[in-house]
């Protein structure tokens, strides 16, 4: 290792290039740019394998030391020929293959930078002490050793031993390259140029053996005599080794006795260039960094899940083969002991038992997607959790953690897939060792990671942290480049959430509109836009493997939606912390071919109703109202001690008191009907709040988990302000499966109607109706009134008398009674458009009880309102 303090920082600096678990791109030496261009805008722009050439690698650098004539040079020769194979090609420097890329060698010779003799020296020369670190320009070497490291050429002087002097007009052109050799007598003797060293090498061969090489050498290829030789040994050459080149063996990471005679060692070194040349440059300055070794296996898988056109199914399917791959490597990072079995052949085998005191720790969310890889691994493992969450955009995090009570005793395989920034690892793994986990007990499992995200390993040098790819660096949204998106989004089960722009709903709402030949339906989504609010989600699977989520189309089958992104954020963490009440209590999800299980199903519902934050915190600090529903007639049941624990379990964590309150209130809704009816009809208030407001068209509502909804409150409430431009003020209005009556409650308040009748077949919606009427403004004057009546049974019956008719139709859709009744409205309101001088048509209505202005509220010029 470099002797420099700064030496980490500046190879984290230079670290940044891809590097696909050491395997460079061919190609990438001949176009390195100079460290002027390596801007990290050029980085950050670069979100392809393509644009890796602007970051240069760094080289490793080998020294070889050792007296004269010990076999330098010939250790150099051997280690160059046997790191390179028949497919190596010879440029002007030495290229090796491994693994399919191309890498590069340069040696360069310490005796390139004697010094040239003056005249005067030369007149002389027999004075001159050549092995005296004077004899060298060591500036001009280091300059040469750092230019090559940072991927520029460089122009190395050539010296000639018989006129003591550097050819004036000619230089060997070294370009950059992946391995350096730099070889001298005297390598070791300066502290730059030993700092410049990834490895350095001494050659240890006796004094004899030299003495008697150097005199053939010198004679035969110098030009010397041997008294000459004899006089210069004696003089300076044996003076200089004890003085100068003996003192430096010590800073030599391996020590070669007998030179080149000694295979064993260079075969040892051999291998261990070849080691470092399939590492990334991090993994050469952190040991404790380890990136799985690369086969073109794991770099299909690379490829398919990193391709941002990948079926989820593939995603999912690959990204579960490369996390086993990471979390096989990291398990054999646990420590073990010996084990003996007889086989069936009656022989002992031996072997070693695995560690026992282990457990999983994901970071929430995207951390979880790599639960099963590590189940399947690790048979009965038990997996903990620690949720960092950002709390509004002070950067505030809040830490929410689930760990096994025995966790300092056990080693920890820490999951989450991409490590960009490194922050919530440090506040992960700060959390562990708090806990009492020592550092050198916890393994960092993931399967890509920025270079930046590395730095951990800086704070926490005992922690391991295993990969499959260290990637080029973070973009300015601090997003690993070429990275592979969110890692949860993209893992996610759900099918719909691509096109989010444009939901395929929008099409097919546009195709019903057409066929009733309305042809310019639009659809404002820019207006509309926000999270649902409002979810209705099957529990199925088992206590150990919950899924919670959608049917996926045509089935029952569950789809998990843990990282929705049209949830709200504090739905999708009431849904992660549910999960793990379920597991954690053994809640068996419901069977819907037996009927079995205890929870069905589970409807979250959030309220930003919160007075107590400025008006720009309320819609992302909502909070969920979570019902559950309970596979049992009442609290009398046998499985209702579960389903109390349970909603203890989610207020205990998420409640008013816990550290990252998001619950508002937990209540059940008993239910064992084999029907595909959601709810029963007992509902029980449980933990929190009873009361849930929110604020909507202009009004306080409230909702009581038994009664309707909208999903998207931010497009219900921009849907009841266009609405109310519709409706003049005074009118008379039908609300038909109106719910709580929220919108025609909303227009008695903005329209001043002189009436609002709301029909609703769900009786358990009047509660809430009635107390969203208590606190209307109380200058409203509106006759309002509540019917529990199914608005399709003789609906002209609810439509008479009103002059504007409300129609939000139920999920199955207008029952056929309805609509002929409407359309009887749309041809009258038509017929009396077209008779210009005289209105007794509408006059005739009138009579008959009803009266309708202008259309219905659900059409006008062609678009839905
Ligand atoms: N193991 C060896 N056996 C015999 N001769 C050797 C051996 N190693 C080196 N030599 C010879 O000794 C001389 C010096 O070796 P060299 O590798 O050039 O040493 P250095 O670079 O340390 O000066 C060369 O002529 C070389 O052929
Ligand atoms: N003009 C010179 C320069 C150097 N030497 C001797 O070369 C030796 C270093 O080369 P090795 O291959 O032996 O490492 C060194 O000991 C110098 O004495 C020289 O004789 N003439």
């Amino acid at each position: 290792m470099p002797e420099e303090t700064n030496s980490i920082d500046y190879v984290m600096e230079k670290a940044s290039g891809p590097h696909f678990s050491g395997l460079r791109l061919d190609g990438l030496l001949s176009s390195r740019p100079s460290s002027a261009t390596n801007t990290p805008a050029h980085r950050t722009s670069s979100a392809s394998v393509s644009a890796s050439p602007l970051a240069p690698k760094q080289p490793f650098v080998i020294g070889v030391s050792g007296g004269t004539a010990s076999g330098k040079t010939t250790v150099c020769d051997m280690i160059i020929q046997q790191l390179h194979d028949h497919r190596v090609v010879l440029v002007n420097r030495i290229s090796l293959m491994l693994g399919g890329m191309a890498y590069q060698i340069t040696s360069i010779m310490q005796d390139s930078f004697y010094r040239g003799l003056t005249p005067a020296e030369l007149e002389r020369v027999h004075e001159y002490n050549f092995d005296h670190p004077d004899a060298f320009d060591t500036d001009q070497l280091v300059d040469c050793i750092q230019k090559l490291r940072s991927g520029q050429p460089y122009q190395v002087p050539i010296y000639d031993f018989k006129s003591h002097r550097r050819c004036s007009d000619s230089f060997r052109q070294v370009n950059a390259s992946d391995v350096i050799i730099l070889e001298g007598i005297l390598v070791f003797h300066d502290q730059r140029v030993r700092n410049l060293m990834n490895m350095k090498i001494f050659v240890d061969t006796d004094a004899d053996v030299r003495l008697a090489r150097r005199i053939r050498r010198d004679t035969v290829e110098r030009g010397r005599d041997i008294n000459s030789v004899l006089e210069q040994y004696a003089k300076f050459v044996k003076p200089a080794f004890d003085d100068f080149v003996l003192p430096s063996k010590k800073y030599a990471d391996v020590i070669i006795p007998r030179g080149g005679d000694n295979h064993v060692a260079i075969d040892l070194i051999v291998q261990h260039i070849r080691t470092k040349l399939g590492q990334h440059d991090l993994c050469k300055i952190y040991p404790n960094v380890y990136v799985i070794q690369s086969t073109f296996q794991i770099r299909g898988m690379h490829t398919l899940i990193r391709d941002k056109d990948i079926s989820k199914h593939d995603f999912v399917f690959y990204s579960d083969r490369l996390i086993r791959l990471v979390v096989e490597h990291g398990l054999g990072h646990l420590p073990f002991t010996e084990k003996q079995v007889i086989t069936p052949t009656g022989s002992v085998y031996t072997g070693v038992d695995f560690c026992k005191k282990l457990c999983g720790i994901s970071i929430v969310r995207s951390g979880e997607s790599m639960e099963n890889a590590l189940r399947a691994c690790c048979k009965g493992i038990k997996i903990g959790k620690i949720l960092i969450h950002r709390d509004g955009d002070n950067g505030k995090q809040l830490i929410y953690e689930k760990l096994p009570k025995d966790i300092p005793e056990r080693h920890v395989l820490l999951l989450d897939p991409v490590l960009a920034t490194g922050n919530s690892a440090n506040q992960a793994i700060e959390l562990l060792i708090q806990k009492g986990v020592p550092e050198s007990h916890i393994i960092f499992l993931n399967l890509i990671s920025a270079p930046e995200g590395i730095h951990v390993c800086k704070r926490f040098p005992s922690l391991k942290i295993v990969t499959s790819e260290i990637d080029a660096a973070l973009n300015e949204e601090f997003r690993v480049i070429p990275g592979m998106g969110e890692f949860g989004d993209r893992c996610s089960g759900c099918t719909q959430e691509f096109n989010l722009h444009r939901p395929v709903i929008v099409d097919e709402a546009a195709e019903f509109f057409k066929s009733l030949g309305i042809s310019d339906f639009t659809f404002d989504s820019s207006r509309l836009w926000g999270w649902r609010c409002r979810a209705k989600l099957a529990v199925r699977g088992s206590s150990k493997n919950p899924l919670i989520g959608l049917y996926e189309e045509g089935t029952h089958n569950v789809v998990d939606i843990p990282h929705c992104k049209a949830h709200h954020p504090s739905i999708n963490l009431a849904v992660q912390l549910l999960r793990q009440g379920v597991t954690e209590l053994n809640v068996e999800p419901y069977d819907e071919d037996q009927g079995t299980g205890d929870l069905r199903y589970v409807q979250m519902a959030v309220t930003t109703y919160n007075t107590s934050l400025p008006a720009s915190e309320r819609y992302k600090n909502g909070k969920v109202q979570v019902a559950l529903v309970w596979n049992s007639r009442n609290e009398n049941s046998p499985n209702f001690d579960k389903l109390n624990a349970l909603a203890n379990y989610l207020w205990r964590n998420g409640g008013r008191r816990s550290d990252v309150y998001f619950i508002h209130s937990v209540w059940a809704n008993f239910q064992t009907s084999t029907n595909n009816i959601i709810f029963g009809n007992r509902w029980r208030h449980l933990l929190g709040d009873r009361d849930f407001w929110e604020h909507l068209g202009g009004i306080d509502i409230s909702l009581a988990p038994s009664s309707f909804g909208q999903a998207n409150t931010r497009a219900f409430d921009a849907l009841l302000r266009k609405l109310q431009k519709y409706v003049s003020l005074g009118a008379s209005v039908a609300d038909l499966y109106a719910g709580a009556g929220v919108i025609g409650l909303s227009l008695a308040a903005t329209r001043k109607c002189r009436s609002v009748k709301c029909i609703e077949v769900n009786k358990e919606s009047k509660l809430s109706f009635e107390r969203t009427v208590e606190r209307l403004p109380k200058s409203i004057d509106t006759s309002i009134s509540w019917h529990h009546a199914d608005a399709s049974v003789e609906p002209l019956s609810w439509i008479m008398g009103s002059e504007v008719v409300v129609v939000d139709p139920p999920r199955k859709g207008l029952d056929s009674s309805l609509v002929d009744v409407l359309r009887t409205i749309s041809s009258l309101e038509h017929k009396a458009k077209s008779s210009s001088e005289c209105n007794s048509n509408i006059k005739d209505e009138k009579d008959h009880g009803f009266y309708v202005q202008g259309k219905p509220w659900w059409k006008s010029e062609g678009k839905l309102l």
